[in-house]
């Protein structure tokens, strides 16, 4: 379902994803230590890979959350699973130690919840959007709150019609 309120696309491929989650970790790399990543599934599992590698974190957790269940359109937040709470406890607790990982920021609505499970960790996403900035620590890309993000896992090959009418038909 189309939603004219997001009417911009911005397309990724897979190079750009990973170049893009490697200038993440880049960054991360001078912003702090971190003991253990959490990535916020579904699309926060790809960047944490690539950051995690990127800076020989091992100790890998996942917070379970949807939203928009109707594409492109959030719905209701529903918490899956929540945080281990040995990865909540570690250091001084309540997340500190901890970098949060998602593929985008678009409201903020997601994150607030996991900001609320983890006060005390670094929040990272590859691209925001301008409603979600201030709900994140670290990102690298961002794109006009008009526009939708396409992930290349969501994506297939397809035929591009050319623009003009062939000249010889
Ligand atoms: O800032 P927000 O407005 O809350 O939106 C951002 C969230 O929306 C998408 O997840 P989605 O709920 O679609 O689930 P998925 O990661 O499993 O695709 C995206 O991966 C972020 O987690
Ligand atoms: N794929 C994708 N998911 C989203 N969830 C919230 N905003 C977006 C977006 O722009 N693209
Ligand atoms: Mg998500």
């Amino acid at each position: 379902m189309e939603n004219p309120a997001q009417n911009k696309a911005f397309p990724v491929s897979w190079d750009m994803f990973h170049r893009d989650s490697r200038a993440l970790a880049w960054r991360l790399s001078s912003e702090g230590e971190w003991k253990a990543i959490v990535c916020i599934t579904r699309g926060g599992l790809v960047p944490a890979g690539i950051v995690a590698r990127e800076l020989g974190i091992r100790t890998i957790e996942t917070v379970c959350i949807a939203s928009y269940h109707d594409y492109e359109n959030q719905g209701e937040l529903k918490v899956i699973k929540p945080v281990d709470p040995k990865v909540v406890d570690l250091e001084a607790g309540e997340g500190s130690g901890v970098l949060v990982i998602d593929d985008l920021v678009d409201t903020g609505k997601t994150i607030k919840v996991v900001r609320e499970m983890l006060p005390k960790a670094h929040y990272a996403t590859v691209y925001a959007k301008p409603v979600g900035v201030p709900m994140v620590d670290t990102f690298i890309t961002e794109v006009s709150q008009d526009t939708w993000i396409y992930f290349p896992w969501d994506m297939g090959w397809q035929f591009q019609p050319p623009l003009a009418k062939d000249s010889a038909g």
